[in-house]
This record gives C-alpha cells, sequence and structure tokens, in this order.
C-alpha cells in the first residue's frame, strides 16, 4: 500500500521533538513559583496538544478542561515562558526523524511543520535541533486565527504550496492531529511514542500508524511518479 501524496506536514511536539521534558520542567518551576506542588512529567505531558494556554491552565487545575483564575493564569504565562525558554531548545528529536527527514526530501516530497506551539518557541527549536532547513513552511499555533484540530493551518500550507489537501499528509501523534488531518482531507498517518493526553492513538481513525518516521518512506509513492490530479486514493502495489 503506497499513498500518493506531494506534501508531508508534520506535527512538532511529540512527533518530531521529544518536547516533553523541557515542558515539564517548565510548568514545575512555574508551579513552585506559584506555591503550588509540582506534577509528575507523566501528568503534564498529557496535557501537551492543545497549545500553551490549554497546557498552563491544565497544570494550575490539575484538570483538561476547568479554568483557574484568571489573576493566576496571568501570573502563571510570564513565569512559564521564561521558565521554557531557558531549556526548550535542550529538546532532541525522536529516532528516526533525521534519517527520514532526509530521505523524503531528497525524494523530492515538500515537507511542512505544522504545530499548536507558540511561533516564539517553534522556530528556535527547530533550528537547534538541525531541522528547520527541511521545511519548505511552518506554521505555529498563533501563525493563523486558529490552529489544529481546525483544519486552517493544513489548509493554509496546501494553498499556499498549491498542493490539493487530498496530495497531503500529516503525521502526528494526537487525536487533535487526526481530527485537523480528517476536516481539511488529507491523509492521516500516527506515531505511538508522543503525548496523545495520555491515551493510545485509536487506529481505526487512521490511515496509517508508523512506529518511527523512517518507516514513512515505504508508505508513499515518490513524487516523481505521481500523475497528475490523482484522487484520494490508496494504491495497491
Ligand atoms: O504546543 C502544543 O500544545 C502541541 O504542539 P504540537 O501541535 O506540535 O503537538
Ligand atoms: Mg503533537
Amino acid at each position: 500500500m503506497r499513498f500518493q501524496v506531494k506534501l508531508v506536514m508534520f506535527d512538532l511536539d511529540g512527533t518530531l521533538l521529544d518536547t516533553a521534558p523541557q515542558i515539564a520542567e517548565a510548568a514545575n518551576r512555574m508551579l513552585v513559583a506559584l506555591g503550588k506542588p509540582m506534577l509528575p512529567q507523566a501528568q503534564i505531558s498529557s496535557y501537551i496538544g492543545e497549545g500553551v494556554h490549554k497546557l498552563i491552565k491544565r497544570c494550575l487545575t490539575g484538570d483538561m478542561e476547568q479554568e483557574p483564575e484568571l489573576a493566576l493564569f496571568d501570573k502563571a504565562q510570564p513565569l512559564y515562558h521564561d521558565f521554557y525558554v531557558a531549556h526548550a531548545n535542550d529538546s532532541q528529536p525522536f529516532a528516526g526523524v533525521v534519517p527520514a527527514l532526509q530521505q523524503l526530501k531528497k525524494q523530492g516530497y515538500l515537507l511542512a511543520c505544522v504545530t499548536n506551539k507558540p511561533e516564539a518557541f517553534t522556530l528556535p527549536l527547530l533550528q537547534k535541533a538541525g531541522l528547520a532547513g527541511f521545511f519548505e513552511m511552518v506554521v505555529s499555533g498563533d501563525s493563523l486565527p486558529k490552529k489544529k484540530p481546525d483544519p486552517m493551518q493544513l489548509l493554509h500550507i496546501c494553498q499556499k504550496l498549491a498542493v490539493l489537501p487530498a496530495e497531503a499528509m500529516l503525521v502526528g501523534d494526537s487525536e487533535t492531529d487526526i481530527q485537523a488531518a480528517h476536516a481539511a482531507g488529507c491523509f492521516v498517518v500516527t506515531v505511538p511514542y508522543g503525548y496523545n493526553q495520555g491515551r493510545a492513538i485509536d487506529v481505526a481513525t487512521v490511515d496509517a500508524t508508523v512506529q518511527q518516521l523512517t518507516e514513512l518512506v515505504r508508505l508513499l509513492e515518490p513524487p516523481a511518479l505521481l500523475k497528475q490530479g490523482l484522487e484520494k486514493t490508496i494504491q495497491i502495489s
């Protein structure tokens, strides 16, 4: 089975980079500065995925949806920002990320990064990890009015790179990615090692899963072999 895509978009946190250790460290420093108890890294990891505001709110309340007091949230935001900036760039790529991006780039795919992380964090992180040069476009959580699970970021990338959504794939680690890809009409492939709110991915809702990104290469039809005007279909080879 090979997917006929020209554009491969990658989620950042939990897919390309293992950012949870630095996020947990910054969140715990924030909690301590606010006189609150620290949280286990696994709990903080389960709060990643819907942007930094939700992450901070979840850390403050210990709940996925509850709203903290506004004054507390206002105090927490700059603390988190400063603590995260100090160590964010220590995050490392997951196994297989660099060779997979090298190979896909060589084969002629358009590559993009689409994350709910704010731009101020995203670009330095990608640069420090040596990944920035692989991507035609990087769209962050605050680059556009809406972010994943809304399809806006994905559709924006497709439009700018002149690729139909049905010729594009999102590779992600979470339900947020799956929903965004479905809403955009893109293929979606997931990795199992990320931060899907502490849950396993529902494999019935995705086009394929890979253990690590190097497995993507054999799932994709090299773009040079693609004919024009393909429908969103999977070719059986
Ligand atoms: O910042 C987040 O909450 C998650 O970012 P991601 O979209 O790269 O997983
Ligand atoms: Mg993610």
